[in-house]
Order: C-alpha cells, then structure tokens, then sequence
C-alpha cells in the first residue's frame, strides 16, 4: 500500500515538472515573459561565442533526443523492467525529459544574429500560427490519452491495485487528418516566428530532424505493436502534413 502511494506521489511530482517545464517552454521558444530574476529565453540569456553556441546548444539537444528516443523503446522498457516498476516507468521518462528540458532552458545560448524580421500582418500570423501550433500539440495528447503519455494514469491504475492495461491505438479528431499531430504543432510552434534569430533557426533546423528520425523509430513499434491496423491507417492518413483537397474518386472505384 506504501509503495503504490509512493509511486502515485512519484508520478504527480513528475507530472507537476513536466507542467513547468512545458510552461516554461512556451516562454522560452516565443521569448514571452520568463521570469526576470532568470531573464532566459531562446534569445536572451548569457552569449557565447558563435561556435560555442553551437555546439552547447547541440550538446543539448542531442541529450534530449537520446534519452527521449532510447527510453520510449520496447527493447529499453523492457530491460528497465528489471528494476522500475511498470507503474513508474512512464513517470520516469516524463521526469527526465522535464529534467533535461530544464537544463536546456538554463543552458542554452543565444546566436542573437537576426535571419528575418516581420511587423504588422506578417508577424500578428506568424504569432498565430505559433499559438495555434502549441494549442495543436496540447489538445492532440488529449486527444489520444493525455493522463497515460504522462504516466499519471499508470500510477493511479496500480494504486488501485488494478492491472496497467496495454496501449491502446486511437485515431480521433485530429488524428483523421495526420498520424502525428502533436509533432505537427511543435513544428509549428518552433517554426512560426515573426522574428527569426539564427539561435532559433539552430533549434527549429535541430528539432525538426529529430522529429523526422524519431517518427521512424515510433512507427516501426506501432507496426510491431498493432500490425495491419497500423499499415492500413498508414495507407490512408498522411504522416504530417494535412492533404489539402481530398483525392478525387477514380471512376467506377467501389464507393
Ligand atoms: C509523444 S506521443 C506522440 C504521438 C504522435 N507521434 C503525435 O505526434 O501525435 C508518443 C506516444 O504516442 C503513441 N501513439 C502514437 N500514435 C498513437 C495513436 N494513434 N494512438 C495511440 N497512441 C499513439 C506512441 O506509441 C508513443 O507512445
């Protein structure tokens, strides 16, 4: 009973640092209002010199990318097993991704140089679109299970001494239009700027690799994990980008 309740108070905790973390993350990548007594954003903060910028701020990204794409493996979970418990383990990843998040925020260098610069229209619908991005990629873990990609749900299932249910496939909303919709909206959220610095740019040009490769990794699991459902819902729906007019019916084709 003490230990399921650890486990439930572990994953509130992470769940609350992710919160911040992801909270934070808003101020940063849109240099909004970051406390003053840290004055850290994407564009403000201590500079370094051009090639130390980069390579910091690589640094960085890279270590996120690694833990992100190593611990999301079945192959990882699987031998992690050996010493966290199945309810933890969720709340663990979300722990250390909000963790090395929080690093980066601290450590991260500004490349101040400006790539490009809106005013008027131009940047009231870049900022819109970065809202839009954010309120996409929010709304999208809702719409698959918010609760269990923060590991919240596990801990609260095993609390009650009930058994973790597997993954479940869904495809609501958003999902019928793209396979990956929260990657969608944190591509729009990074790309979306009315000013473009090339610090930003790095981490724009950094992050959307990464999400190209780590959507490779994640489709191969969901194709080992629901097999032709999978493939058919990979036929059908396109992986990020929305097909603007829908295909015109071939004649004489089966309705
Ligand atoms: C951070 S979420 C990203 C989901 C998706 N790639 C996206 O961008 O919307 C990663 C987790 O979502 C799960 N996932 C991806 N597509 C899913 C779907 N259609 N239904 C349920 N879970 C899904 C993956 O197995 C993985 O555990």
């Amino acid at each position: 009973m003490v230990s399921r309740l650890l486990i439930l108070l572990y994953a509130l905790v992470s769940y609350a640092l992710f919160t911040v973390s992801f909270l934070y993350a808003l101020g940063f990548v849109g240099n909004y209002v970051v406390p003053n007594s840290i004055d850290k954003s994407i564009d403000v903060g201590s500079t370094a010199t051009l090639n130390e910028a980069i390579i910091l701020n690589l640094l960085l990204m890279g270590l996120f990318a690694v833990q992100h794409s190593v611990m999301a493996r079945p192959a990882f979970k699987r031998w992690s097993a050996q010493f966290l418990a199945p309810a933890c383990q969720r709340s663990t990843y979300v722990l250390l991704s909000s963790l090395i998040l929080i690093l980066l925020f601290w450590q991260w260098r500004p490349i101040p140089t400006v790539i490009w610069r809106t005013d008027g229209p131009a940047a009231f619908l870049l900022t819109s679109v970065h809202w839009l991005g954010w309120l996409i990629a929010f709304a999208s873990t809702h719409m698959i299970d918010h609760f269990d990609l923060f590991g919240v749900r596990q801990a609260f299932v095993a609390w009650r001494g009930a058994k973790i249910p597997g993954q479940s496939f869904r495809t609501p909303l958003l999902y019928k239009i793209v396979r990956h919709p929260i990657m969608l909206g944190f591509l729009l959220a990074f790309w979306a700027t009315p000013v473009m610095t090339l610090g930003h740019l790095l981490f724009a040009l950094a992050n959307t690799a990464y999400i190209l490769v780590a959507l490779q990794f994640e489709e191969r699991d969901l194709i080992a994990e629901f097999g032709a459902t999978y493939q058919d819902y990979r036929r059908r729906v396109p992986m990020l980008l929305p097909r603007l007019f829908a295909r015109r019916q071939t004649k004489g084709a089966p309705r």
